[in-house]
């Protein structure tokens, strides 16, 4: 429609432009008509020519200044035009159609398309100079016709002549010769306006990758599903792990299981001794030593050789008939300590002291021991006594939280008697039924570990004579010949009048328990089998021969 508008325009120009010809008269205006005739071939030439013909003093003068304001306003061009509009009559029907869309979108291109359109006044004076050899190219060009028609509808629209400019674009398309030049250049704003318009497919595009995203959501779906089962599981699972502890092997077989080093060698010594051998004075002694190395002790070591030569010397001997018999011993050896633990609950409460070297197990043999207490409806408290270990005061808090059992403690580096001393208060206050106090176990500085010792013992006698009413001391499996040395220690320093053996279900070596029991004859109360709550099992004398000896 532009084009159509520079072409209306250019038409009222013509007549102008006779006009300035007359004024300006020369020449050169003929010249420039010769040229004009190829202008409608190639326009963009003709400017190019027009700079070096010097034209372009009139190019300047004449349409420029002039058309570029009356472009935007559009009076001065209308009132030239308006005697163009006689042919127009001819063809109204076309100003019909061009008015409708001229209004839409006029009101924005309007403004913008103006200074582009000052180019296509400088083509207009090409045109005046056309005016006769026009007719010559319009002929083959029919649209040409068409334009004059449309500019009718512009004199009469004359307040629109911006808003024809903006329909020139779809106009462009039926006369292209005015189109290249000015509409190209006015719908390229508009195409740079649907360029976002392409943005928006792009944001199109992107709209179906968060669809994409929410597609691998589902994908977690089904994890969180997994998930969440997985939790209720867990719980649940507890139950299917509590299978487990039922393929778990029992605290027997991991009893045994922890011997079992300690069996393989002495059943293995043995039966190396035995083959097809004789019982004589010098198996004797072999089997002697066989027991010793085992930790089982010398005088466990010769109620074994005593009891085998009374019945089977000058005999030919099995392993078998060997590790029989030494079970049958090592029994009556352990059956004089393996019993239960029995409490006094005329105290109130029940003091029980617990000793022993550090990772022997007393944290873990106290909660052990409280689910016990507890599980049989006695009520128990507990007393952080190590108090020069943060993390054993935070673990008994641990096993408190799962006893529900209240626990006593103080500040890091506190005095122990005197955390003792509380807690016994405290637990006759509560009524408790039983109070458990743990406490360090330095043997590397005897003096103090004593000192310490001494002075809780002291201190809870002030309260009741007869406390600590049970002294236990806990003795690693593990450890070999030294766990004779620990118990002579703490027996002389606490008292101990208990042990329990921890960590069976280890690589034990469970002799030095038979050891333990035939030199210092200490009830040995419980075994520990394990880590857990209940991996607490009362000491059998059978059954942890047996074991030892590699008997079913
Ligand atoms: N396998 C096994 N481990 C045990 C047993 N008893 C205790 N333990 C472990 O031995 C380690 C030491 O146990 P604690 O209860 O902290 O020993 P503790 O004597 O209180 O040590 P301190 O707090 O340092 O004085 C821990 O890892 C326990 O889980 C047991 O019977 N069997």
């Amino acid at each position: 429609m532009a084009g159509f508008f520079k072409k209306i325009f250019s038409f009222g120009q013509k007549e102008v432009v006779d006009e300035r010809v007359d004024e300006t008269a020369p020449l050169p205006p003929i010249k420039w008509e010769a040229l004009d005739a190829l202008k409608p071939a190639a326009e963009q030439v003709v400017p190019e020519f027009l700079k070096r013909d010097e034209p372009q003093a009139e190019v300047e003068t004449a349409p420029t200044p002039t058309v570029e304001p009356e472009v935007i306003p559009a009076p001065e061009p209308s009132p030239v035009e308006q005697p163009a509009p006689e042919p127009a009559p001819i063809i109204p029907p076309e100003p019909e159609i061009q008015p409708e869309p001229a209004p839409v979108e006029e009101p924005q291109p309007v403004e913008p398309e103006a200074p582009i359109e000052e180019p296509a006044p400088e083509e207009i004076p090409a045109a005046p100079v056309v005016p006769e050899p026009i007719p010559e190219p319009e002929p083959p060009e029919i649209p040409a016709p068409e334009r004059p028609e449309i500019v009718p509808p512009q004199p009469q629209i004359q307040p629109e002549p911006v808003p024809v400019e903006v329909p020139a674009p779809p106009v462009e398309a039926p006369a292209e010769t005015p189109a290249p030049e000015i509409p190209p250049a006015e719908i390229s704003p508009p195409i740079r306006q649907p360029a976002p318009i392409e943005q928006q497919p792009v944001r199109a595009e992107i709209a179906p990758e968060p669809q994409a995203v929410p597609q691998p959501a589902p994908k977690p779906l089904p994890a969180p599903g997994k998930v969440t089962v997985a939790k209720k599981v867990e719980q649940k699972a507890e139950p299917q792990k509590a299978p487990e502890p039922a393929p778990r092997r029992s605290w027997f077989q991991r009893m045994r299981d922890g011997l079992a080093r300690s069996s393989r060698e002495l059943t293995g010594n043995i039966a190396g001794v035995f083959t097809k051998r004789k019982l004589d004075e010098e198996t004797l002694q072999d089997l002697e030593d066989v027991l010793i190395r085992a930790d089982l002790g010398m005088e466990t070591a010769l109620r074994v050789t005593d009891a085998l030569a009374a019945s089977r010397y000058g005999k030919d001997v099995s392993d078998t008939e060997v590790r029989a018999i030494m079970a049958a011993e090592v029994e009556k050896v352990l059956s004089h300590v393996a019993m239960p633990l029995e409490l006094d609950l005329s105290h109130k409460p029940h003091v029980i002291l617990v000793v022993g070297v550090n990772g022997t197990g007393k944290t873990t043999t106290i909660g052990k021991l409280a689910a016990k207490l507890t599980d049989g409806g006695l009520s128990v408290m507990l007393a952080a006594g190590d108090t020069f270990r943060a993390a054993a005061i935070e673990q008994l808090k641990i096993w408190g939280e799962r006893t529900k059992s209240p626990v006593i403690a103080s500040k890091l580096g506190a005095d122990a008697a005197g955390l003792a001393y509380d807690a016994f208060e405290k637990a006759k206050e509560a009524g408790s039924d039983v109070l458990i106090i743990d406490t360090a176990g330095r043997l590397q500085n005897k003096t103090e570990l004593m000192a310490e010792l001494e002075k809780i013992v002291r201190v809870l006698g002030k309260l009741d004579p007869e406390a600590p009413h049970t002294v236990l001391q806990t003795v690693d499996a593990t450890t070999g010949q030294n766990a004779l040395n620990q118990v002579e220690i703490f027996r002389n320093v606490a008292g101990v009048n208990g042990l329990v053996m921890t960590k069976l279900d280890g690589t034990a070596r469970g002799g030095i328990l038979v050891a333990i029991a035939a030199k210092h004859k200490l009830p040995v109360y419980f075994i520990g089998v394990g880590e857990q709550v209940d991996d607490l099992e009362p000491f059998s004398a059978s059954e942890f021969a047996r074991a030892i000896a590699g008997v079913a």
